[in-house]
């Protein structure tokens, strides 16, 4: 391969010795590329097959058609996507394919211009971001956001409020009631923190983590809302290696102990061969293909996406497979959450 490509090939020509990945997802999927009408451009056409299964209610999630015009410009294009129930599923594609775009219209930060989302097989499509994260979809950021003069512990807290019953009055004069609802939501913030494995950082300012442990503590964050869904975006950006494979074993616990299914975007295409159960590609807004890693390594449409039929495509900078090398260097300036 020519050095053009970034590694790209290399990637996944070497994930495809790391053993085993996990079985895909049998839940009603949506749009499996095989299933799938071949359209304009030879891309996919992207419909719910008919499977005699409502994708609304087999899956936690359902984003039904969804297509989103910002002027002139379609950043997604009629993408059905589903997430079944304990699920890891990753959406992938080439730098501008759609992918924070489309997670932004599944947490209620963008609305769609055609098209619906269900949670748990209501539509939320009108539903605010906030709203969506009390009712169970909760997010990280792409750019991490967290309070950083607030402590790790305080961190978590703040996000759950939205779970917390004490009134302002019984706040400004601190009835038992209220008392006994922090101390809880205090040692509820501390096992989390334990969860995501930076613990130790209780009582230290989030400015003064590392990158990996502000991931971590995001992560937290999100579960505070006791989601049914998480969403991470670009969960591994800033790793080291050994973060970044522990981060593995991680989402897994997540979803075989506490049964949330989990969407990540990701760069790193070593992590995503190894952790998905099924992968969904974009390029330039639609959907190419939709399968198992294997599916995904093998499809030449998604090569091409990525590396362009002469090898390199113009304009498109190639996934990041370095990313998760990034090394301190790369520590972020941490800004106020803007979402619960
Ligand atoms: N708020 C916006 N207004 C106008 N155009 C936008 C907006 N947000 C995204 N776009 C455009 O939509 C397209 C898709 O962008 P998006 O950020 O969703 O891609 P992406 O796949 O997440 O890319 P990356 O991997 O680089 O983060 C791009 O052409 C982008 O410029």
């Amino acid at each position: 391969m020519s050095s053009s490509d970034g590694g790209l090939r290399e990637t996944l020509g070497d994930v495809t010795q790391l053993g085993s990945t996990p079985n895909s997802p049998e839940a009603a999927d949506g749009g499996r590329p095989d299933s799938a009408e071949s359209g304009v451009d030879g891309r996919v056409s992207v419909h719910e097959p008919d499977t005699g299964v409502d994708p609304v209610e087999a899956n936690v999630l359902f984003a039904d058609r969804i297509t989103i015009r910002f002027g002139g410009l379609t950043a997604v294009d009629n993408v059905s996507f589903s997430i079944p129930p304990k699920s890891v599923v990753s959406l992938i594609g080439p730098n501008g394919a759609g992918k924070t775009t489309f997670f932004n219209v599944l947490t209620g930060l963008y609305e769609a211009t055609e098209g619906a989302v269900y949670l748990d097989g209501k539509d939320i499509t009108a539903v605010k971001p906030h709203k969506r994260a009390a009712m169970g979809l909760a997010r990280t950021f792409q750019n991490i956001r967290l309070f950083g003069l607030m402590t790790a512990e305080e961190n978590v807290m703040v996000a759950m409020h939205s779970h917390l019953k004490a009134g302002v009055m019984s706040t400004i004069i601190r009835t038992p009631g209220q008392r006994r609802e922090e101390r809880e939501a205090r040692e509820t913030a501390r096992e989390l923190l334990d969860y995501v494995g930076i613990g130790k950082t209780v009582g230290e300012l989030a400015r003064n983590l590392s990158y990996g442990d502000q991931r971590r503590l995001e992560i937290a964050r999100a579960m505070a809302l006791k989601p049914r869904v998480l969403l991470l975006d670009e969960p591994t950006a800033g790793m080291n290696p050994q973060e970044s494979s522990n981060f593995n074993d991680f989402v897994y616990r997540v979803r075989d102990e506490k049964g949330i299914s989990v969407l990540l975007i990701e760069h790193d295409m070593s992590v995503i061969m190894k952790i998905s159960e099924r992968i969904t590609v974009l390029d330039r807004g639609a959907m190419i293909a939709q399968g198992t890693p294997d599916d995904i390594r093998n499809n030449q449409q998604v090569i091409e996406a990525y590396l362009g039929k002469t090898g390199t495509r113009e304009g498109k900078r190639l996934p990041k497979p370095g990313a998760v090398a990034a090394g301190p260097s790369a520590q972020p300036t941490t800004t106020e959450q803007e979402q619960a």
